[in-house]
């Protein structure tokens, strides 16, 4: 698969003068429910109106969707609200009866992504289909296997595709419910730069009050739409409460949002981009200069320590050098997860090359 515009005009098509919304409850849970926050989320930016009808759940037990019924519940939001509507698919019956029911926009999971099994019967299943389809992220952060889900739906003439980036799973705790590993959805866009990318705060933060930032992050990052779980009464909601917002703040983080345009044609704001790339291309050579320098000296050491028959690693040294540049960088500014990152990779490096001197 290649990029081209084409990729885009489904998007395009829409003529939006802001960024796609996809929002509505986690899981259908009753009729009433649904119809209470679509009927809520009428006269807003919402695109399409989504809600889990399958649930894939982490654990047996809990609440697992209320099933096809609730497609029905999704044709009369439809039928009364004319918003278009989203959900979930993880196998070609899911498929079968969301078609049958005219869902407008299918998503394959994070869950389904990492199974090509899976995602192969999912695309047989939707072979030339004119619906919307997105693929959300694998759990584990894997570009090729993500874009190997839009090609085998795209190898099945499915035309009107993009990308759902929720973030992925770590077994360290941080702040993010999945870490958002930016860098991959910067990536992608390298690679597929008209593939329409929607950005899923919910997933990523599962928290709230984190929603408004990371959906502004991803607008930074060009991202074409936000799909943001909304739901009448999050506390009480039956599944993913804790990262579900109110439509009413919703539609407040709509509001809030900034939107900046991809660049700016004006003389004086490009002379002065170009002075300070202009430093940015010096620094980021001098960059390379000095690692460059640093592998060479790290090189001598592999060739003493081959000397000596001694270890290429060596971890008292190491901690040291990490928490002195823990400290340094703070003092300059630098957070400590930069640091860390940074200078692991400096490390690896380090450790291949000596590696290669040593049994070379
Ligand atoms: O100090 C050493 O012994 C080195 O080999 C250098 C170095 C480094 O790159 O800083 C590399 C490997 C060791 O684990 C510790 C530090």
């Amino acid at each position: 698969m290649e990029n081209s515009k084409a990729l885009r005009s489904w998007l395009d098509d829409l003529k939006l003068d802001h960024p796609l919304v996809i929002a509505g409850p986690c899981s259908a849970e009753t009729e009433e429910q649904v119809l209470k926050i679509a009927h809520e989320l009428k006269n807003s930016d919402v695109n399409y109106y989504r809600a889990g009808i399958w649930k894939p759940r982490t654990r047996p037990g809990n609440f697992e969707g209320v099933g096809a019924l609730g497609l029905k519940w999704l044709q009369r939001v439809k039928e009364e609200t004319g918003m278009k509507t989203a959900t979930e698919v993880a196998n070609a019956a899911h498929v079968k009866l969301a078609l049958e029911h005219d869902i407008d926009l299918l998503w394959i999971g994070a869950r389904s992504t990492v199974s090509p099994f899976i995602v192969q019967e999912i695309a047989d299943a939707l072979e030339g289909t004119d619906k919307i389809v997105l693929v959300k992220n694998p759990v584990n952060p894997d570009l090729s296997l993500w874009l190997g889900g839009i090609e085998r739906l795209y190898t099945k003439n499915i035309k009107k595709l993009g990308v759902i980036h929720r973030g992925f799973s770590t077994y360290e705790k941080t702040k993010y419910r999945n870490i958002p590993e930016w860098q991959l959805a910067i990536e992608l866009q390298n690679k597929f730069p008209d593939l329409p990318l929607i950005c899923d705060p919910s997933h990523i933060t599962g928290r709230r009050d984190m929603i408004f930032d990371v959906s502004q992050t991803a607008l930074d990052l060009n991202f074409d739409g936000l799909m943001i779980e909304t739901h009448i009464d999050p506390d009480n909601a039956w599944s993913d409460a804790a990262q579900q917002v109110t439509p009413d703040k919703l539609k407040q983080i709509m509001k809030d949002l900034i939107i900046r345009k991809e660049t700016d044609e004006e003389a004086e704001y490009n002379t002065r981009l170009g002075n300070l790339r202009a430093q940015i291309d010096i620094i980021d050579n001098n960059l390379i200069e000095t690692l460059s320098k640093r592998m060479k000296v790290s090189g001598d050491i592999g060739v003493l320590k081959k000397q000596k028959n001694v270890a290429v690693l060596q971890s008292k040294r190491w901690n040291e050098i990490l928490g002195k540049m823990i400290l340094e960088g703070e003092e300059k500014g630098l957070s400590e997860e930069f640091v860390l990152r940074i200078f692991k990779a400096i490390h690896q490096e380090s450790i291949n090359h000596q590696e290669k001197i040593i049994n070379g």
